[in-house]
């Protein structure tokens, strides 16, 4: 199987309003470290996973949907709560309208709130 990641990263404003998030109920701000992997078994003709232009492009429109807006009020996330999961979840869906998935096995998208703290979303492809 191979592999390409790109990464870039995103501003965001939120709360979780489930008592289970303690502190984190109230509005605050976060950097995201986002980092999105193609996988496919075989190499396209130029002997690539995919362009690193066009993935970096790719995930740059896809967050470009996210920057600096207070997620509490993005469409979205209405009525769910914008957790780092669930924001992986999002930034996957919307990168796979935006290429072939035919032609790879699936795509990880994972996201780094601190150093020492990440969540990701995978899809498989049949
Ligand atoms: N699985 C997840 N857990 C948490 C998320 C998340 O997105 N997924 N998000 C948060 C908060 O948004 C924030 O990033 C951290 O808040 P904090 O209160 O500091 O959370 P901690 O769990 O690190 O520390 P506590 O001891 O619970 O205060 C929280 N969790």
């Amino acid at each position: 199987m191979y592999s390409l990641t790109v990464r870039d990263h995103v501003m965001i404003a939120h709360s979780l309003p489930d008592p289970f998030f303690g502190p984190a109920q109230s509005l605050h701000g976060a950097t995201l470290v986002v980092e999105a992997t193609w996988r496919r078994a075989e190499l396209g003709p130029q002997s690539v996973v995919m362009d690193i232009g066009a993935a970096t492009s790719m995930l740059s429109e896809v967050l470009e949907t996210l920057r600096y807006s207070n997620l509490d009020e993005h469409p979205a996330f209405a009525g769910r709560l914008s957790t780092t999961e669930a924001i992986a979840g999002y930034i996957s869906t919307e990168l796979c309208v935006r290429f072939d998935t035919t032609q790879y096995a699936g795509l990880e998208v994972l996201l780094r709130e601190h150093p020492d703290a990440w969540a990701s979303h995978d899809i498989a492809f049949d």
